[in-house]
């Protein structure tokens, strides 16, 4: 177990350990501190159960004997709408990206074990997931100049709770965790019902990491591909037809990706879907799906999905920062687009440079940069161009 530990972190650093407080972050935190490592813990109170800060206290008091420097940080919301689960993991990840990098932490570890994995995979099979859903979480991945590690993720749940109870050391279970209203906690009740099949973790998790490793030798094949069919003009991606003569999965993929890239959503709709939007390219040359539509040849934001009026300088629709003389970014929409009578000199649809930022005050529009009135102000992408990444 130390041994898993060893391989996944880096032993010159100190190591931020997110600490839940249930039996895998607590083994987690233990096992570093076995291996001799550094480290410090944060826990998340989500504020969703009334007893979650008194737990999130015990935690921090559990760490102050052990020596770790501990903080609790609180998730300020208000009524959750949606993908409870979803949202909270966001809001966990964001919180704890701010405090590594406030404390000057470089890498982050997370207690998922070998099971967490298996009920990815099975969830991703309930959906119809292509190979990103059936893939599963990965070991490490940078964000946000945040190394995140899973140093974990070989390691079976009752492995960890079995060492935790050799060593007398105790942990919180939460009520959640059984709470059938979450798709995880069924996925992890049907698992051991498939047990008699030969379908165990470990052998969901081996799957997950075959695929994986298809998924990366795609990975490439899909950027040479997204570098020959598709370029991007003013933040929409324009797609040759030349698409149609790829493989389907690259096919998938490349989509999927430019979807991700439009929106900044953490997953591609599914492989349905894509193949509807893929068919609707060739006739009739549109559609919408995921907060994008299609027209002729271009990919692009749909109108009623992007994101309300900012102010100058910060970021609008969660990619563009625009600069310049003071007012308020929106759309440009097709009112903007009425006041700039010589768009059609920068050779793009109009379709596209409707949903390109732009500087208003009121009624006003100051201006338009991709449109072509440049008004003193400048658009930027925040994120940057490419069909291969990956984020879960
Ligand atoms: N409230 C939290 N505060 C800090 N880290 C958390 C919190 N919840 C989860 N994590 C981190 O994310 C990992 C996976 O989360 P998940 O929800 O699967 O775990 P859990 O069942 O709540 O707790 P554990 O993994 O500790 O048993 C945890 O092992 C932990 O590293």
């Amino acid at each position: 177990m130390v041994g898993l530990i060893r391989d996944g972190l880096p032993a010159g650093e100190t190591v931020g350990v997110a600490l839940s407080g249930g039996g895998d972050s607590t083994a987690l935190l233990h096992l570093c501190l076995a291996a001799g490592l550094k480290v410090e813990a944060v826990t998340v109170d989500h504020a969703l159960r009334p007893e979650s800060a008194a737990e999130a206290a015990a935690v921090g008091a559990g760490c102050r004997t052990l020596g770790v420097p501990h903080e609790v940080l609180l998730w300020e919301h208000g009524p959750i709408r949606g993908n409870l689960m979803d949202q909270a993991r966001r809001a966990r990840m964001g919180l704890v990206a701010d405090w590594a990098r406030a404390r000057g932490i470089g890498v982050v570890a997370l207690g998922h074990t070998r099971d967490d994995q298996a009920e990815t995979v099975l969830m991703g099979l309930s959906r119809g997931a292509g190979i990103d859903g059936l893939s599963g979480m990965r070991r490490a991945w940078d964000q946000g100049g945040i190394r995140f590690r899973r140093p974990l993720l070989a390691a079976g749940r009752e492995e960890l709770r079995d060492w935790l109870r050799q060593r007398r050391i105790g942990w919180i279970d939460d009520p959640t965790n059984d709470n059938a209203r979450f798709t995880r906690v069924r996925a992890r009740k049907a698992l051991a019902a498939l047990a008699p099949l030969g379908i165990t973790g470990a052998r969901l998790a081996e799957v997950a990491g075959h695929l994986a490793q298809v998924q990366e030798a795609l990975r490439a094949q899909v950027a040479a591909a997204g570098a020959r069919v598709v370029r991007q003009a003013a933040g929409a991606l324009q797609v040759l037809p030349g698409i149609h003569e790829e493989p389907a999965e690259v096919r998938r993929q490349l989509v999927a990706q430019a979807l991700r890239w439009l929106t900044g959503a953490d997953y591609a709709p599914r492989a349905g879907e894509l193949e509807r939007l893929i068919a609707a390219m060739v006739e009739p040359r549109q559609a919408t799906l995921a907060g994008c539509r299609f027209k002729d040849t271009w990919l692009m934001r749909e109108p009623r999905a992007v994101g309300g009026p900012v102010p100058v300088g910060q970021v609008w629709d969660g990619r563009w920062r625009v600069t310049g003389p003071a007012g308020e970014v929106r759309a440009l929409g097709a009112a903007g687009l009425r006041q700039v009578p010589d768009w059609r000199a920068t050779g793009l649809p109009r379709e596209v440079l409707l949903v390109t930022p732009a500087i208003w005050r009121g009624a006003v529009l100051v201006s338009a940069p991709l449109a072509g009135l440049s008004g003193g102000g400048q658009a930027e992408l925040v994120r940057p161009f490419h069909l291969f990444g990956r984020t879960d």
